[in-house]
């Protein structure tokens, strides 16, 4: 038996691509799922972009063209076989196509278009099942770290105010339903005043972020919204007024838009953390 003192040196570490890199797929290749791409191109320790899938195949490979490293463009329903996790930001409607096959195989979803969920919990149970998992990330919100944790105690309340450009807000159903024109408006106008529930049908691609507020919280029937239309504003604003028995908190943020107003350039900036996290040797936030 030898000596310690004469033992080979163990082997220098060396990254091993074989196993223990997650494989990542973006379903959806617009504000988000463009940006999150690139951020996984250029490097991430642990995670590997496989595949994305676009609504125009060709003009998501022209977008990907100057990748370091190209992926294949694929049918949503191809997704599943190439990876181990899927990023959905996609129109919300596709949600059970994308989320479906890999909750069934046991896999991870990270869900953009939250507001979704609330009209497919199934999905819900489907990863109950077969231990797959959706991850609803902070996205254009903050603070949900904060919400999770007031919800282990007792949360009284909780209230949402969202303030957006007129042209994030334009063409909802729930203004064109109502008649509420706001195209010429000069003062804020209070559109809407009612749930997470009623917003995300009225509001599917403006309110995901009041979903995720009230699946951290009290639910989507116990949180409050306000929505208004303010045409002196360049920024998509949400303020949330937490009252629990281990704290009350207000927290406000002013999202920067990106070339779909729409959505907020911090959204793809909540995926690539949360990304990041999952390997990262020292992790801040929960
Ligand atoms: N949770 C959150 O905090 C936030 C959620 N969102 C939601 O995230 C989702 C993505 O947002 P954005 O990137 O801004 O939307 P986007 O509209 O810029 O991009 C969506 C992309 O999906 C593509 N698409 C359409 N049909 C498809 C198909 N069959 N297969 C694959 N891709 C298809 C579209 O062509 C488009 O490029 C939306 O549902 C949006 O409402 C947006 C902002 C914040
Ligand atoms: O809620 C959303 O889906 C998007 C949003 O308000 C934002 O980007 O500020």
């Amino acid at each position: 038996m030898s000596s310690p003192d004469t033992e080979p040196a163990p082997a220098p570490a060396t990254p091993d691509h074989s196993r223990g890199v997650l494989r990542v797929a973006i379903a959806g290749l617009g504000a988000v799922g463009l940006r999150v791409a690139h951020a996984l191109d250029e490097g991430m320790p642990g995670c590997a972009l496989v595949a994305v899938s676009a609504h125009d195949r060709v003009r998501a490979a022209e977008r990907l063209a100057h990748l370091r490293r190209p992926v294949p463009v694929v049918p949503v329903e191809e997704l599943e076989a190439l990876a181990d996790i899927v990023v959905e930001c996609a129109p919300a409607a596709l949600l059970p196509a994308i989320a479906e096959p890999f909750l069934r195989a046991g896999k991870t979803v990270i869900v953009l278009s939250s507001g979704a969920i609330l009209s497919h919990q199934n999905l819900i149970e489907l990863a109950r099942t077969h231990g797959g998992q959706i991850v609803v990330p902070t996205g254009a919100l903050l603070g949900l770290d904060a919400v999770t944790a007031a919800a282990e105690g007792e949360i009284r309340s909780v209230r949402m105010i969202t303030r957006k450009p007129v042209k994030g807000l334009v063409g909802a159903p729930y203004l064109v339903e109502h008649d509420i024109a706001i195209d010429d408006i000069t003062e804020p106008l209070r559109v809407f005043d009612g749930t997470p529930r009623e917003a995300a049908i009225g509001f599917p691609a403006n309110l995901n972020v009041a979903v995720a507020l009230a699946l951290a919280g009290i639910g989507p029937d116990r949180t409050r919204l306000e929505i208004w239309a303010d045409p002196a504003l360049t920024r998509n604003t949400h303020t949330i007024e937490v009252d629990a028995d281990s704290a009350s908190f207000t927290m406000s943020i002013a999202n920067v838009p990106t070339d779909n107003p729409k959505t907020g350039r911090i959204t793809a900036l909540s995926v690539i953390s949360y990304l990041r996290k999952l390997n990262a040797p020292l992790r801040v936030g929960s």
